[in-house]
């Protein structure tokens, strides 16, 4: 894909070992229910799911709504980069860390249609110090289908304090229940209400 040395880990930088309680071949679950990539509260969402292949990669599908057009009958571009950056943030969960996306470049390779599902293998290509790097690659209608959108991502871990420092109406009893997750999804990524909840998933 076209990208920015940014997003290329230096050469010679580590790929990390599955973390040992990184499920794996197992679905992940929402991250928490009311996100806009894969929570299942989410009225208009992506509902994006996700499952670990080996405890480093992630394979995801997003078909795309009504709710999710761009042009007529079109998958919005945006909506199609934040189905990629969820997808990989679902493989920076699996380091059991807390990262945020730093950096995402998206190459749009064909136009993606009301109705199509997108089928996405993320993978991680390096840790250095913070800094995670990330790919992403989505095929159209079948896991060997055309390549429809190319993605790569630089992710930084942060404390969780960066999402209680940052976040608004995030502090639980507000009606943010979680649903799937570690619970009812066989371990996967975890549901979270609150920064609590993600510092405690991220290192129980
Ligand atoms: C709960 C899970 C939800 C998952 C949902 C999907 C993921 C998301 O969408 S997350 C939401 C979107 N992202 C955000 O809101 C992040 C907003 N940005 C920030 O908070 C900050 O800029 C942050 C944390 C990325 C970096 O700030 P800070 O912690 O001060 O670190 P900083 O020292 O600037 O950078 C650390 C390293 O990363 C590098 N870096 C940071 N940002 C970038 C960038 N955009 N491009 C390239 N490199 C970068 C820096 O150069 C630095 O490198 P080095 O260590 O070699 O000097």
């Amino acid at each position: 894909m076209n990208r920015s040395n940014l997003t290329v880990p230096p050469e010679g930088a580590p790929v990390p070992a599955p973390h040992p309680d990184a499920p794996v071949g197992v679905p992940l679950g929402p991250h928490y229910a009311r996100c806009f990539g894969c929570g299942p509260d989410h009225p208009t969402g992506l509902h994006l799911e996700a499952v670990s292949e080996d405890g480093l990669g992630v394979s995801a599908t997003f078909t795309v709504g009504d709710v999710h057009q761009g042009a007529p009958g079109l998958a919005h571009g945006g909506v199609l980069a934040t189905a990629m950056d969820e997808a990989l943030g679902m493989v920076v969960w699996l380091l059991r860390k807390p990262y945020v996306t730093g950096r995402l470049e998206t190459d749009y390779v064909l136009p993606v249609p009301v109705g199509a599902t997108l089928y996405i293998r993320t993978r991680c290509t390096g840790v250095v110090g913070r800094k995670a790097y990330l790919e992403a690659e989505a095929r159209m209608d079948a896991v060997d289908g055309p390549v429809a959108v190319r993605a790569a991502a630089l992710f930084v871990e942060v404390p969780v304090a960066h999402f209680e420092r940052h976040g608004a109406g995030t502090s639980g009893g507000d009606g943010a229940a979680t649903s799937g997750g570690a619970g009812t999804s066989g371990g996967g990524a975890g549901g979270v209400a609150s920064a609590a909840d993600l510092g405690r998933r991220v290192n129980p």
